[in-house]
C-alpha cells in the first residue's frame, strides 16, 4: 500500500481533486452541466468515522445517518490489481480509477443527482510471487474509508481496481452504521464468475468466500447472488463451494435479452429478502465486443441491456447502499469502450439511486 496521488488522512483539509475530472464545456448554468463540473473532493473519513463536514464536502453535517437534506453520493477508487496478479491475470486494473474518472467527467449532471464528491484513491503497489504487494492493508484502509462514507453520505460507489476491490467493499459495509446485528445485508454480483475460491492467500478470486466465512462468526447475516455465471468458466469446484455457501446464481446462458423480464424478476426476490444491498458489477460479464478492458473478456457474455435492467432494479429499490465497478484494464481496452460501458453504468446508479423503497412497475 503506497501514500496515493492524493494522500488525505484524518484531515480537515479536502484533497486536490483528480485532473481526470475535466471535459468539455458548453457554457454556464444547470442545463450544460457535466459531471467534471459538479464533482468535489472530500475529506477522507478515518476509524469509520464520517467525514468531517467542509464547504467542499457536498453536506454540511458529517453526522450520523445519510439522507438529511440534499441526496449525496461519495466516490472512491482502489487502485489495486494485485489480486489479480495473485490470481495469475492480466495486470492493470490498478488504472481503473483514473480511466473511470475519465469517462464519468463529460456524462451530462442529471437534475436530482445531488452532491457528488470524491475521496480520491487508495494505492496498493503490486508485488510479486517473491514479495507480494500489501493488498490485505489496502483492503484494511479502503474498508475503514467505505465505512466513514457510507455513514456520511447516502450512497458510496468504488471505482476498482481489480475484484479484490470487492472485500474492502464488503466489510467497509458491515463495519457502517447501516449495518446492524440481525441486518440481511445482501451481494448481487454481476460476474462470470463466482469469485469464491479457495486460495493460499487473497486474491481477485476469493472476495466473496472470505466475506461469507467472516459472516459466519458474526451478527449480520450475509446472502450472496450472481448474475452471469458461465458454466464454462467455472470448475465443477466453485459451482459445489457455492451450493455449499446457498448462493444463488443465473447463468450467462439465461440472462439474455429475450428473457430479462425474468431476470429482473429474480433479482427483485432476492432484494426483497435483504434489508441492505450491494451490487457489484465485474465488467467481464458484458460481452468481449462490449468490454474488451478486462483481464478475463467473456467468451459469452450478458447483453449490456440485462446488465442494465438489474443494475437498476438495484438502485431504484431503496435499499443499495454501496456499489463498486471492478476489474477496468485501461491498457486492454479499445477505444474506450469498456470505461464508457462502465460510467454508463455508475451514471445510472448514481443518477437513479432512491433512497427509500418504493412499488416499482
Ligand atoms: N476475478 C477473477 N475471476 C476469475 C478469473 C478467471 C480467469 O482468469 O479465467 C476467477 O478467478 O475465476
Ligand atoms: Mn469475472
Ligand atoms: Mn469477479
Amino acid at each position: 500500500m503506497t501514500a496515493d496521488r492524493a494522500p488525505q488522512p484524518a484531515s480537515s483539509q479536502p484533497a486536490a481533486l483528480s485532473p481526470a475530472w475535466t471535459g468539455r464545456t458548453d457554457g454556464d448554468g444547470p442545463a450544460h452541466r457535466r459531471w467534471h463540473e459538479s464533482v468535489r473532493p472530500t475529506v477522507r473519513p478515518a476509524d469509520g468515522n464520517p467525514a468531517a463536514g467542509s464547504a467542499a464536502d457536498g453536506r454540511s453535517s458529517g453526522a450520523g445517518a445519510p439522507s438529511s437534506g440534499t441526496h449525496s453520493t461519495a466516490l472512491i477508487g482502489f487502485a489495486s490489481d494485485e489480486g489479480v496478479r495473485r490470481n495469475h491475470g492480466r495486470v492493470g486494473a490498478e488504472d481503473g480509477p483514473e480511466a473511470l474518472r475519465g469517462a464519468l467527467a463529460s456524462l451530462a449532471y442529471l437534475e436530482g443527482t445531488g452532491a457528488l464528491v470524491d475521496a480520491g484513491d487508495v494505492s496498493v503497489d503490486r508485488g510479486d510471487d517473491d514479495a507480494p504487494g500489501e493488498l490485505e492493508a489496502g483492503q484494511a484502509e479502503l474498508g475503514t474509508v467505505v465505512s466513514g462514507l457510507l455513514n456520511a453520505h447516502d450512497l458510496a460507489v468504488v471505482l476498482g481496481g481489480g475484484h479484490e476491490t470487492a472485500y474492502a467493499s464488503i466489510t467497509g459495509l458491515t463495519g457502517s452504521t447501516r449495518v446492524d446485528a440481525g441486518t440481511r445485508v445482501g451481494i448481487l454480483n454481476l460476474d462470470a464468475h463466482f469469485d469464491l475460491r479457495e486460495a493460499p492467500r487473497p486474491s481477485s478470486g476469493t472476495p466473496f468466500l472470505q466475506a461469507l466465512r467472516d459472516a459466519e462468526g458474526a451478527e449480520h447475516q450475509l446472502s450472496y447472488a450472481v448474475v452471469g455465471i458461465s458454466e464454462a468458466n467455472n470448475t465443477r469446484a466453485l459451482f459445489d463451494t457455492a451450493r455449499e455457501r446457498g448462493v444463488t446464481w443465473v447463468t450467462d446462458e439465461q440472462a439474455q435479452t429475450a428473457d430479462v423480464t425474468g431476470v429482473r424478476r429474480w433479482v427483485r426476490s432476492f432484494i426483497t429478502a435483504v434489508d441492505v444491498l450491494y451490487l457489484t458489477i465485474d465488467l467481464d460479464v458484458l460481452p468481449a465486443a462490449v468490454a474488451p478492458g478486462v483481464s478475463a473478456p467473456a467468451g459469452f457474455g450478458v447483453p449490456y441491456e440485462v446488465i442494465h435492467a438489474c443494475t437498476l432494479e438495484a438502485t431504484q429499490s431503496g435499499k443499495l447502499a454501496l456499489a463498486d465497478v471492478v476489474e477496468l484494464n485501461p491498457s486492454l481496452d479499445v477505444d474506450g469502450r469498456t470505461a464508457k460501458a462502465a460510467a454508463r453504468l455508475i451514471h445510472t446508479i448514481v443518477s437513479r439511486h432512491r433512497t427509500t423503497t418504493a412499488l416499482l412497475a
